[in-house]
């Protein structure tokens, strides 16, 4: 598959009804697509279906292997920061630094504000070296040094032939195609 994600005529019922059908688009190697919408429109689900979190009442999803940001960090709170993030294999520290937050190494997970959590839980994407990143609200919780750091990360990996699904309510900064919708 050249495509690093394909939804091909894609429905997703949630909650009673159905939040979106026949939706098509395709993401190849560099591109990124921002899926907006009003609260409730289905942005999370969006992404939780790419990732194969929810299976499609009708339609293909096609994907490549992925790293997904989204509310939970899925690092271990017990453990410092870089021994969580090397759990998931892969060497972290560039990760950390492209954050912002290899200072932080040392610090057990369960210490961190929720802005250096979210930092925490980018980095696992960076160094997950998965072709197709999927983010949740990757803006949220971030403070200046974290937005003004997100593009370059993002950019990087689309230069090396990744590309990117994120959801979120507001604009996300540089070059996206978007995807809107609707309540
Ligand atoms: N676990 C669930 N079970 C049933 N319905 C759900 C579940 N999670 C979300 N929904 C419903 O699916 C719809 C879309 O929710 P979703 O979280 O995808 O929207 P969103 O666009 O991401 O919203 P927001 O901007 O508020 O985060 C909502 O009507 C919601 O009530």
């Amino acid at each position: 598959m050249s495509a690093l994600l394909r939804f091909d005529e894609v429905a997703l019922h949630r909650g009673g009804r159905m939040l979106f059908e026949g939706l098509s688009f395709v993401l190849g190697a560099g591109e990124a697509l921002h899926v907006a919408g009003p609260n409730g429109s289905g942005k999370s689900s969006l992404i939780r279906l790419a990732a194969g979190l929810l299976l499609a009442a009708r339609g293909q999803v096609e994907r490549s292997p992925l790293a997904l940001a989204d509310e939970h960090s899925a690092l271990d709170r017990e453990l410092p920061l870089g021994s969580a993030l090397r759990f998931w294999g892969g060497s972290p520290d560039a990760a950390l630094e492209a954050l912002g937050i290899g200072h932080l190494s040392a610090i057990p997970v369960r210490l961190l504000s929720s802005g250096q959590q979210k930092k925490a839980t980018l980095a696992r994407v960076v160094a997950s070296g998965a072709p197709l990143w999927l983010l949740d609200e990757p803006l949220n919780a971030l403070d200046g040094d974290g937005l003004a750091r997100l593009p370059a990360v993002i950019g990087a990996h689309r230069a090396g032939g990744g590309a990117v699904l994120a959801a979120s309510h507001q604009p996300l900064p540089g070059e996206w195609r978007v995807l809107e919708l609707h309540a």
